[in-house]
């Protein structure tokens, strides 16, 4: 009791310390030191530990954030992980469901803390900072007086098969003709189409409502109008109703491209008229959509196409600032060989030149070229243009923004902050991740823990422990199966758009309970010899979209029994692939009846000690072969399936019985008993290949 003698005594250090505190304080300190004296008088044996006579000499200090592990309390403690288990015992937590790396809430760690006699204090440093915001944005409106008419930026959709590429072939061979003689085109997602009137269109040229979609997702809307094209002969198709309904969502007025006129079973009224149950009124209905009868394989009324296109444009009085820095979208992005990244994009304000600073999605640019859809280098490129650039640090996404900036550290900063706040968003969403899991295992503890009843949670632990190491792993053969059921694949694309609308077809799959679908690599350019020993580590399939396999990783794939399946077409490419899941599946077995007799009496016969159950049966239909399966049929209801034993013609033994004869017959299994008036089936049973059930909405 040395502490308690000196304890009491007013010249100690702690008692000068006390009785220099404001008065309530040691009023509270005096009383409370006056009930730790009168305990250890009273029962000494249970005296407390001396920290509690002077809390306020001695609390520790432990510096705490919200979101702290278990394992960060029990460090910034300096105590064992433990302390915080018992610390939490007896709370509403369920500390069986705790983990070193679980995550507490604010309650929880104020609770450990305060068990453990200690202090808190939040951790300025770890507490979220609010940061300066350092990204680029778009410039605020534009003063309408520097505003210029711009030409409009168009998307064809419409149903597969309807004519889109062939139609914007037809467009692009019009502007290929219009061009000098030995001009190379350029693939760059897009090309403008100058008509005589000197008006120009450009045609985004990745038909389809994917790379729309993709492109809207990201918030990027480049489309002004769209092309709706429907065929003649075909009328209304499942994509023209979601094309519609795309248009319809990004507000984009549609103009109607009645196609295949020159089919002879044409009839483009019949399509008018069904898009009326669309909401697409034409003009000859009294609504403002402009239909025009096109043929995209003869390029005829394209240019009056191309007409209604500049006279709706108009209507829309589309305008755009040419001056000061650029902003952009992003439509397509691909790496060249020899020119490092190359990204096409549509400039929507301002006008772009070489050596201007970009930043799009977490990538910048000096730009070093600008060219055109036909390769010739541009000095400029204002609002509506399609053009390449060239200058990118790394590869942005579609649909990406472009803006300029003022100079290259400006653009550092700018992508920093991107990728710090991309890291941050990540660790949130990793956190909320991690609570959700907590949350989900807390509750299932909770369930188990009734199990257990009353158990000291030690204990509970302990047999917790001894359960998990009874469960064996996964069998071998269980293994293999699943295995087999696993279609790992690879995807590799052209360019960025086609490789995220096979993406986005990819993620419509929805059949695993059959077969799963691994994505275990994806990218751009052509088949390389990694992709070849990525499919072979995973046994897996490449696929390629307008890339090419030169025939070095092709010799090689067929030495490592990798496929590589190289489409020019999304949709083809999909079939495949639905074809290849469908490989994998297992057979189904398909019965096909061979003949039908029903059973007209029953009998046994005795067999040495044993009593045979035989059905008397007249064969209705077809024939009954001795060998082949057989089932047993009872209003309808199938009682027995399997073989005979023995099928006997009056005395005879026989292998086959025709319509119209009588027959006896034992069944492979002696208790199914016969009843006059059940059916006999003889069947064969053939394995059909089975398809997958995945419907990616073609
Ligand atoms: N007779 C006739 N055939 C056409 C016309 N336009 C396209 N076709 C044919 O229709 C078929 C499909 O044309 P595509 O241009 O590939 O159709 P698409 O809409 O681009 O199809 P996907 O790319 O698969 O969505 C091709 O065989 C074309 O030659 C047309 O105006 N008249």
């Amino acid at each position: 009791l040395a502490w308690c003698r000196h304890g009491f005594a007013p010249a100690s250090s702690v008692w000068r310390d006390l009785l220099g505190a404001r008065s309530w304080q040691t009023d509270m300190l005096i009383g409370s030191a006056l009930h730790q004296h009168r305990l250890l008088v009273t029962k000494k044996e249970k005296r407390p530990p001396r920290s509690q006579l002077s809390p306020v000499k001695t609390k520790k200090e432990v510096e705490v954030w919200v979101g702290m592990t278990v394992e960060d309390l029990a460090s910034a403690m300096a105590k064992d992980i433990d302390c915080v288990y018992e610390a939490l015992l007896n709370t509403a937590i369920d500390v069986d469901s705790l983990e070193a790396n679980s995550h507490l809430d604010e309650v929880w760690i104020k609770e450990v803390i305060k068990k453990a006699g200690m202090k808190l204090k939040w951790s300025k440093l770890k507490q979220e900072r609010i940061r300066e915001n350092k990204d680029a944005v778009r410039r605020p409106g534009t003063d309408p007086a520097l505003l210029k008419p711009r030409s409009p930026v168009v998307t064809v959709m419409g149903h597969v098969d309807h004519g889109k590429t062939t139609l914007l072939d037809k467009l692009r061979e019009t502007q290929v003709a219009a061009m000098e003689v030995g001009g190379i085109t350029q693939h760059i997602g897009a090309f403008l189409v100058s008509l005589p009137s000197g008006e120009k269109i450009t045609f985004l040229d990745t038909p389809g409502h994917a790379a729309f979609s993709a492109m809207r997702a990201r918030g990027a809307q480049v489309t002004d109008i769209v092309v709706l094209v429907v065929a003649a002969d075909d009328g209304v198709m499942k994509q023209t109703v979601e094309s519609i309904q795309h248009a319809k969502d990004a507000e984009v007025p549609i103009i109607l491209a009645i196609n295949k006129c020159d089919k002879t079973d044409a009839d483009p009224e019949k399509v008018k008229k069904e898009l009326l149950a669309y909401d697409v009124v034409c003009e000859e209905y009294g609504g403002d959509v402009q239909a025009v009868h096109v043929s995209a394989l003869t390029g005829d009324n394209l240019m009056a196409l191309a007409e209604a296109t500049i006279a709706l444009a108009e209507i829309l009085e589309l305008k755009a600032d040419p001056t000061g820095p650029v902003e952009g979208t992003v439509i397509e992005s691909f790496t060249d060989k020899g020119r490092g990244p190359v990204t096409t994009a549509i400039i929507q304000r301002g006008t772009l030149r070489k050596g201007s600073i970009l930043v799009a999605g977490k990538s910048w640019a000096k730009v070093r070229l600008i060219f055109d859809e036909n390769g010739k280098i541009l000095n400029e490129a204002y609002p509506s243009m399609p053009v390449g650039i060239i200058g990118w640090r790394d590869l942005p996404s579609a649909g990406d923004e472009i803006l300029e900036v003022e100079s290259e550290p400006r653009a550092r900063e700018v992508i920093e902050w991107r990728k710090s706040e991309q890291k941050e968003e990540k660790g949130k969403d990793d956190l909320k991740i991690m609570e959700e899991k907590r949350r989900e295992h807390q509750e299932a503890h909770r369930k188990a823990r009734e199990k257990y009843g009353s158990l000291h949670w030690k204990e509970r632990s302990y047999i917790k422990f001894l359960e998990r190491k009874q469960q064996r792993p996964l069998k071998p053969k269980e293994k293999v199966e699943r295995q087999s059921n696993v279609l790992p694949i690879i995807i590799k694309g052209d360019v960025d758009g086609s490789v995220e609308a096979i993406l986005n077809l990819l993620d419509t799959y929805d059949a695993s309970h059959e077969c799963e679908l691994e994505l275990v690599h994806f990218g751009l350019g052509d088949i390389s010899e990694n992709d070849v020993t990525f499919a072979e580590t995973f046994d897996g399939v490449i696929y390629g979209f307008n890339v090419e396999a030169g025939s070095a990783i092709q010799q090689s794939a067929a030495q490592k029994g990798v496929k590589i399946k190289l489409h020019k077409i999304i949709y083809h490419l999909i079939e495949d692939l639905q074809e290849e899941l469908s490989s994998r599946l297992p057979h189904t077995l398909e019965e096909y009846p061979i003949g039908e007799a029903s059973i007209l009496a029953t009998f046994t016969v005795t067999e040495g000690k044993k009593k045979i159950p035989v059905a008397g049966c007249r064969v209705q239909k077809g024939q009954l072969e001795r060998h082949k399966k057989f089932k047993l049929i009872r209003n309808g209801q199938v009682i027995w399936k399997g073989s005979l034993t023995s099928l006997k013609h009056h005395k005879d033994d026989i292998s086959v019985i025709k319509t119209g004869m009588d027959c006896g017959l034992s069944l492979d299994e002696e208790k199914v008993e016969f009843k006059p008036g059940d059916q006999v089936i003889c069947y064969e049973e053939n394995k059909v290949p089975t398809k997958t059930s995945w419907d990616p909405g073609f």
